[in-house]
C-alpha cells in the first residue's frame, strides 16, 4: 500500500501471518521513485506476541530506521480501520507505543526522549543541549538520532546544503537526522528537515517530536506546540507519559507487485 502523513510518504506491507519478506535489496527498489514506487519510508507489520502489532522501517537507502511517527500512524490507521479498535498497541525496535483515533487524526505516543548523550547516541560525552557545531544545535533521541538547529527563517535555510553534512558528522556516529526549526510563538514552530537515509521529506514525525522537545529545553516554547511542516500540521504535546503527536493520514493506494519487480532484484 501506498500510504502519507502530511506529505512524507510509505510503502506499507501487511506481512501479518507470514513469513517478513523485505530485505535490503527489496527496499532499494522498491523506493526508486522512477522504476519502483519511491518512498520516504518502508514499513512491513508483523505479527506480534506482546503488542497488536510488531512494525519495522527502512529509509529509501535500504537502511534501517528505528522509529518512524508518521508511518506508525498511518499504520495504526489502517490497522484500526480493519479491527474497528480505537486504540492500538505497537511493537518497534523502540519498544510498545501507543496509538488511538483523534477525530479524523491519529495520535501516537512515540515515548520519553532521549537526552543522555549515550542514547542519541553521540560519540563522546557532551552537553546535548548544546552541540559544538555551527549553529549551536540541540540532540534528542526519540528511537532515531535528531539534530535540531533553530533559525531565523527556515524557508530560508540551506536543508539540502546544511543537512547531508550534518547527518554524517563523527558527532553522530549512527548518522543524524537534521531538524530547521523557526520559533513563531511559544506554542508555535515551523520546520524542515533532512532525514538520514532519505533526504529532504515533507515531515518527519519522530523529527517534530524531537524539535518540540529540543525548543522547550532551550525554554523557546511551551510543552505542547503546533508545527508547519513542507507538507502540512502536526502537534506535538511532551506529557508525563511521553511525547504524543497528533496529524493526518491518508491511503493513497493499493496495489500487487509484478513477477518481472520481484525478479529483477
Ligand atoms: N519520517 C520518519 C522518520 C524517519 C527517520 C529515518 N530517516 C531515520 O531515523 O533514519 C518519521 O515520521 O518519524
Amino acid at each position: 500500500m501506498k500510504w502519507h502523513g502530511a506529505g512524507n510518504d510509505f510503502v506499507i506491507l501487511d506481512s501479518r501471518g507470514k513469513d517478513a519478506v523485505v530485505t535490503r535489496a527489496l527496499a532499494v527498489a522498491l523506493g526508486d521513485r522512477n522504476r519502483g514506487i519511491g518512498f520516504d519510508q518502508l514499513a512491513e507489520i508483523r505479527s506480534s506476541d506482546t503488542a497488536d502489532i510488531d512494525l519495522d522501517f527502512w529509509n529509501a537507502d535500504g537502511s534501517r530506521a528505528g522509529a518512524c511517527g508518521n508511518a506508525t500512524r498511518c499504520v495504526a490507521r489502517y490497522i484500526m480501520d480493519l479491527t474497528g479498535q480505537s486504540r492500538l498497541t505497537i511493537r518497534t525496535a523502540r519498544g510498545v507505543l501507543h496509538a488511538r483515533i483523534d477525530g479524523d487524526q491519529v495520535s501516537l505516543n512515540m515515548g520519553h526522549p532521549q537526552t543522555a548523550w549515550d542514547e542519541v547516541p553521540l560519540s563522546r560525552d557532551i552537553d546535548t543541549a548544546h552541540l559544538p557545531l555551527d549553529g549551536d544545535p540541540v540532540a534528542v533521541g526519540m528511537g532515531n538520532p535528531h539534530c535540531v538547529f533553530f533559525v531565523e527563517d527556515a524557508d530560508a535555510a540551506d536543508v539540502a546544503g546544511i543537512g547531508p553534512r550534518i547527518e554524517h558528522d563523527p558527532l553522530f556516529p549512527d548518522a543524524t537526522n537534521v531538524e530547521f526549526a523557526e520559533i513563531r510563538a511559544r506554542d508555535e514552530i515551523r520546520m524542515r528537515v533532512w532525514e538520514r537515509g532519505t533526504g529532504i521529506t515533507l515531515a518527519c514525525g519522530s523529527g517534530a517530536c524531537a524539535t518540540a522537545v529540543a525548543a522547550h529545553r532551550r525554554g523557546l516554547t511551551d510543552k505542547c506546540v503546533r508545527m508547519e511542516l513542507d507538507g502540512g500540521w502536526l502537534t506535538l504535546d511532551w506529557r508525563e507519559d511521553g511525547v504524543w503527536m497528533t496529524g493526518p493520514t491518508a491511503f493513497v493506494f493499493k496495489g500487487q507487485l509484478t513477477p518481472a519487480f520481484l525478479k529483477g532484484l
